[in-house]
């Protein structure tokens, strides 16, 4: 597929005797958001720490702007991963460290800049994910779970990444802070030019986020298009999935918000 960043090809992996992914591909192009969607189980934690080199595929191919990264020499390999920033499903901050030195941390370990030019970014980076000043003091145990989330995307972009992985990013937050996570995805994919892969069963972020949606299951993708195409299978875990009554609910929530 022409403008792909990541090209997954004939992926396999498994665990002992149980394959969760087999002959799957995957394209995911310059500047959209990706929806990445399967039943629980189907392995769309695996094929993000495949994509972003965490996990070393059985078989297949990762490319990541034409490259495989597999075969790359080390530093080739780490210039490249560190071009992709993550925002992992629980979060994942040190505990020990305030929100700020959390964000300063890779910035002073990868970028090697001094402690206080690496704090100066990472206050940048927290604006960026919509968190005020005083936030960065905060340790990660005084935060609401929306903020969490936010100070781990402020994490994620502290590197200025092209591509942006997030695993679940809106799941155990309220409706209204889900939403407003999703309007800040959608500002910053525009002003950065992000290229963006999400995990999600939020039916909701779906249809608010995603210019493509993946289905995952019997271990590869079985649809892949704008969600229109994707609601359109004739598959029927598909049709369950869209079609049942959360579906049809986020549908005509989205529908709403944009009349
Ligand atoms: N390190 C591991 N060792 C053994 N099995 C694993 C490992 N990582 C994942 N698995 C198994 O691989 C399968 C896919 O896991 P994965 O976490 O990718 O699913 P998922 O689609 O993200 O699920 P969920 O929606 O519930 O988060 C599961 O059966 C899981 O138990």
């Amino acid at each position: 597929m022409s403008g792909a960043v990541i090209q997954v090809r004939d992926l396999r992996n498994r665990f002992g005797p149980q394959v969760v992914h087999e002959h799957l591909d995957l394209d995911v192009i310059e500047g959209e958001i990706l929806g990445l969607v399967g039943g629980s189980g189907s392995g769309k934690s695996v094929l993000l720490r495949s994509i972003i080199g965490l996990h070393r595929p059985d078989a297949g191919e990762v490319r990541l702007w034409q490259q495989d990264l597999l075969t790359l020499p080390a530093a080739q390999r780490s210039a490249l991963e560190r071009r992709m920033g993550v925002l992992f499903q629980s979060g994942a901050l040190f505990s020990s460290l305030t929100v700020l030195e959390n964000i300063a941390l890779p910035l002073i370990e990868h970028a090697g800049l001094s402690r206080a030019r690496a704090s100066e970014l990472a206050d940048i980076k927290l604006a960026l994910a919509g968190l005020p000043a005083l936030a960065g003091q905060r340790y990660p145990s005084s935060l609401s779970g929306g903020m969490i989330k936010r100070a781990a995307l402020a994490r994620a972009l502290a590197l200025d990444p092209q591509i942006l992985l997030l695993d679940e990013p809106t799941a155990g937050l309220d409706p209204v802070s889900a939403a407003a996570f999703d309007r800040l995805l959608l500002t910053l994919r525009d002003a950065l030019g992000l290229t963006v892969v999400l995990v999600t069963h939020d039916l909701d972020t779906l249809y608010a986020c995603c210019d493509r949606v993946a289905v995952l299951g019997q271990r590869r993708v079985q649809a892949a298009g704008t969600l229109a195409e994707v609601v359109a299978t004739q598959d029927p875990w598909i049709r369950d999935y869209f079609h049942g009554p959360r579906g049809r609910a986020a549908q005509q929530a989205a529908r709403g918000n944009k009349e």
